[in-house]
């Protein structure tokens, strides 16, 4: 059983009359990797700031293993950053560059040479002791201020979008080793990004934000099958949201009237019954079948080849457009545009939202 290392309770944080964050409220798990994920301007690196201490609160608190960490200054918490930009002094060699955090931090050289070497071990980067960032390709760059931030073994290790300034590929790639080396060393990662696949891929948990609130946490499979509110459901992945009348909620399932008057069976987080809601429909669980089977009929409109699956435009009865991706259609299946087409809904497709 892991406690919580982190505790923000009713966070409230005000730049003049704006207000960046509204009463965030949650708590990070020893040895978890968790997310902000959030649009620009969410309120995201906002606070990360008030964690690593760059930034005091407007009110509310934060603590670390119980403890309110208001009074400390940034570099007596036990929190260290990694930044997008990764700072690292060009005139000094890899290994000085991660010593020298130690030795302000009062490490005798050998005891720094020590630890750099092995931080330095941890993200694959012994070959390179001696050479100067410079002679780095990007990703190592970002390798080394990741050594130099994990070397003093904070509680905590906040990474502010680390990964945005590498190309696609090297991305993909160090994602894989960021989750391997939290799992190696067992410390609590807060990471930052606006990224959803980056944040489904790493993260334990995930906190959804927006306009400074939270939207929802939760496991990253939670976050996508079971979104809480509309926002989340448009923002993480890719969905349809249909305004639709509601029949009936009860026991966490609603009962619906699709366009063109089927009615559905859905799950949903809403608990009270309401006239109309709105209906989030995966693209990627709609297949096309016999119109007399179909759940929804629709007007094929277009469609896009994507490589890995095909992406069907279609008019829904009201004049709605909404999308489905076909994973394993064959270009003789696809609808012509104009036609009719019959939709059905797979397991798991839809879920009813507030409007
Ligand atoms: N020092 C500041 N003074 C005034 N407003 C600020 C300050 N810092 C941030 N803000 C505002 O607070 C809001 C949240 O900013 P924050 O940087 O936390 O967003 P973010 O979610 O990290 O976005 P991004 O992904 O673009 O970095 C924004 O509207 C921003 O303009």
């Amino acid at each position: 059983m892991t406690g919580t290392v982190i505790n923000i309770d009713r966070v409230v944080k005000r730049f003049g009359t704006f207000t960046a964050l509204h009463e965030v409220s949650l708590d990070i798990a020893e040895n978890e990797f968790f997310t902000l994920l959030g649009p620009s301007g969410c309120g995201k690196t906002t606070l990360l700031r008030c964690i690593a201490g760059f930034e005091p609160v407007s009110g509310g608190q934060i603590r670390l293993h119980g403890e309110d960490i208001a009074p400390l200054p940034p570099f007596k918490r036990p929190v260290n950053t990694v930044f997008q930009h990764y700072a690292l002094f060009p005139h000094m060699t890899v290994l000085e560059n991660v010593m020298f955090g130690l030795q302000r931090l009062g490490w005798s050289v050998v005891d720094a040479e020590g630890r750099a070497k092995q931080a330095l071990e941890l993200v694959h980067l012994s070959q390179f002791l001696k050479r100067r960032p410079g002679q780095l390709s990007g990703g190592q760059q970002q390798r080394v201020a990741l050594a130099r931030a994990l070397a003093p073994e904070p509680k905590v290790l906040l990474l502010d979008e680390p990964l945005s300034a590498l190309d696609l590929k090297l991305r993909q790639a160090v994602r894989m080793e960021l989750k391997q080396i939290q799992r190696e060393t067992g410390i609590a990662f807060v990471f930052v990004t606006h990224d959803q696949e980056e944040a489904l891929t790493m993260s334990d948990r995930i906190a959804v934000m927006s306009d400074g609130h939270v939207q929802q946490i939760g496991a990253p499979r939670e976050i996508y099958e079971a979104p809480a509110n509309r926002f989340v459901a448009d923002f993480i992945g890719e969905t349809n949201l249909i305004e639709v009348p509601v029949l009936g909620i009860s026991d966490g399932m609603a009962e619906v009237s699709l366009p063109g008057g089927r009615a559905l069976r859905c799950p949903t987080p809403l608990s009270r019954a309401v006239g109309q809601g709105v209906l989030s429909l995966r693209p990627e669980r709609i297949d096309l079948c016999p119109a007399s089977e179909a759940d929804l009929t629709v007007i094929a409109t277009d469609q896009v080849y994507l490589g890995t699956d095909i992406q069907l435009k279609a008019q829904l009865a009201g004049g709605q457009e909404m999308t489905v991706r076909l994973q394993n259609a064959e270009a003789t299946r696809l609808p012509e545009r104009g036609t009719e087409v019959g939709l059905k809904l797979e397991a798991g497709a839809a879920r009813l939202l507030s409007a």
